[in-house]
């Protein structure tokens, strides 16, 4: 799967944009501050309908307008794609695909699959647990439409269920209607949750192993706050018997205090809780394997190269893990955003396309004569 091409109105600093990409490697580079984010931004955008860096669509309209417009064209194993996607100041945002109305955002997943990594990223093994939980939950629901629907089922449920923990009188029968929601919506997350660490894990130990030359051996584990049960009944009554158990000190504290909303993920290298014990070097190495094997994740689900999307990442790897990365990426198309390109990049692809960026323009389409 691949970009094809792009074109932007009135998104973030872009008046007017067209744009074709290649179909291997796409260097967009340019001084701090000229749109080279916001133009992969607009790229991630097709793939769930939403920005990778704001949950404010307004945002993403560029300032003085009322409406931006986004229209991203891949090519696919099978069929190729179109999604638009209008945003406006004061309406909802329309989104379309291959000339169909969207109604639900779960219609677009599986169809366009971005990966992105960001020096954010980087930092996700020292990071609080939420930020891993996103990871697991972005990477989920952008290509499996059960968990995207048991995910916002249960984020609902909980939020409901937390409102009713705050009123000043708890109705037991309302509580209890949104315990068996949680139960149903809960397992299941916490089942999904734990076949796509165990498969991760698989393949972001390989990965490490490749990275580091074999002296260091990863291992992940999913840290679930109600534990993994083998069948799904199992799971229900246990979750069951957590909640009531927990009841009271829900409606002492005013909130859920058990479920997936504490789940965590745990690193280990060689052994050792990279978290605690983990040089900075190690636990870049851990977020670089980890995003790696999102991608053959993605291949081994759908059969489908996702795209990976590197925001700035490049100067913050050193040259053994950049060299790394670029070899073993020479299947997915990538976008690689850089204030100052790499040679050792074009070693590898020369065939890669510069865009050079300047003030929302796209100035210059050749490779710079010094490179
Ligand atoms: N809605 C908007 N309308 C117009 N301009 C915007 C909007 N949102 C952001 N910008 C501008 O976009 C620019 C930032 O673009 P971007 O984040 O893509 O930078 P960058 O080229 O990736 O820079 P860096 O190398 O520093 O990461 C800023 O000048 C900012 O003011």
């Amino acid at each position: 799967m691949y970009i094809t091409d792009l074109e932007l109105k009135n998104f973030r600093n872009y008046e007017e944009l067209t744009i074709q990409f290649d179909k291997n490697v796409n260097i967009i580079v340019g001084r701090n501050a000229q749109g080279k984010t916001n133009l992969i931004e607009a790229v991630f955008l097709s793939s769930i309908g939403r920005s990778f860096r704001t949950s404010h669509d307004s945002d993403l309209i560029r300032f003085g307008q009322e409406d931006a417009f986004v229209r991203v064209r891949a090519e696919k194993e099978v069929i190729d794609t179109r999604v638009e996607i209008k945003i406006n100041r004061h309406h909802k945002k329309s989104i379309q695909k291959d000339g169909n109305t969207v109604h639900r955002t779960s219609q677009l997943i599986d169809n366009i699959i971005i990966v992105i990594f960001s020096p954010d990223d980087l930092k996700i093994v020292k990071e609080e647990p939420e930020k891993r939980r996103k990871f697991i939950d972005r990477e989920l629901a952008q290509i499996k439409p059960a968990y995207y629907d048991s995910l916002s089922n249960y984020k609902k449920t909980l939020q409901q269920r937390n409102a009713c923990l705050k009123e000043e009188y708890v109705e037991p029968s309302l509580l209890s209607l949104w315990d068996e929601q949680m139960i149903i919506y809960g397992s299941d997350i916490i089942r999904m949750r734990k076949e796509f660490i165990d498969r991760i894990n698989e393949y972001s130990s390989r990965i490490h192993r490749g990275i580091t030359n074999g002296s260091e051996e990863l291992s992940l584990r999913y840290d679930p706050n109600i534990c993994f049960c083998e069948t799904k009944e199992e799971q229900q009554e246990l979750y069951r018997k957590e909640l009531m158990k927990s009841a009271a000190s829900d409606l002492r504290m005013r909130t859920t205090t058990r479920g997936p909303q504490k789940d965590d993920l745990q690193f280990f290298v060689n052994g050792v809780n990279a978290r605690s014990f983990g040089s900075q070097g190690q636990q870049r190495t851990c977020a670089l394997s980890l995003k790696l094997a999102e991608l053959d994740f993605i291949r081994e689900e759908t059969g489908e190269k996702g795209i990976l999307l590197l925001d700035d990442v490049m100067s913050e790897l050193d040259e053994n893990r950049r060299d790394y990365l670029v070899r073993t990426l020479h299947e997915n198309q990538l976008f690689i955003t850089t204030t100052d390109i790499d040679p050792g990049i074009l070693e590898y692809y020369p065939q890669a396309r510069i865009i050079e960026i300047e003030n929302g323009k796209c100035v210059n389409l050749e490779k710079p004569a010094n490179l």
